[in-house]
């Protein structure tokens, strides 16, 4: 896994939030599910989704026993050769708040996309840019290269 030094040399569009084994990863938009969706022989039919709406202090309100989908702020490029886990922040597994995560793979440039769901009984409120999971870096030996659906087409990093 990677240190801090090393994360300051690969992830500079995150050199705010690097910590000492991993990057701190904020809350940039929430997404209401609003249609139903399907993955068939491979086919994805993603659900629509709504951004909701924050009060003029940037909070949100997630309804309890609810799903919602989350953006995270900034572009995210991971290098070739390299792969991201995210892992929820405790504070709000401890609120009865999952995030939900897969792998970030080698070579992807875009926008992570997590699911957040508030398992309580109670609404829970959470401020735009407060810091939901933390992406810790592995070195991946013969690693290929991301170029799936995901994958965002501006990557000024490429090749670095
Ligand atoms: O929780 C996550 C984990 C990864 N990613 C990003 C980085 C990853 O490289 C990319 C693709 O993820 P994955 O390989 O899981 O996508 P897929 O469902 O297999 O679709 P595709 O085959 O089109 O890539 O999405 C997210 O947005 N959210």
């Amino acid at each position: 896994m990677l240190g801090e030094e090393e994360l300051r040399k690969l992830f500079p569009e995150y050199e705010d939030t690097i910590q000492p084994s991993g990057i701190d990863l904020k809350v940039d938009k929430i997404y209401e599910q609003t249609t139903g969706g399907s993955l068939i022989d491979n086919q994805k039919n993603l659900p629509e989704i709504k951004e909701l709406k924050c009060d003029e202090n940037e909070i949100y309100t997630l309804k309890p026993k609810t799903a919602y989908s989350v953006t995270i702020m900034g572009k995210t490029h991971i290098p070739v050769g390299y792969t991201m886990l995210y892992l929820p922040r405790s504070t709000l597994l401890r609120s009865f708040i999952s995030v939900h995560t897969a792998v970030g793979d080698p070579g992807f440039y875009g926008t992570l996309q997590f699911m957040i769901v508030n398992n309580g009984e109670y609404e829970y409120k959470l401020k735009k840019g407060e810091r939901i999971a933390q992406a810790v870096v592995f070195k991946v030996t013969g690693s290929g290269e991301y170029d799936g659906s995901y994958q965002e087409k501006n990557n000024i990093n490429k090749g670095s």
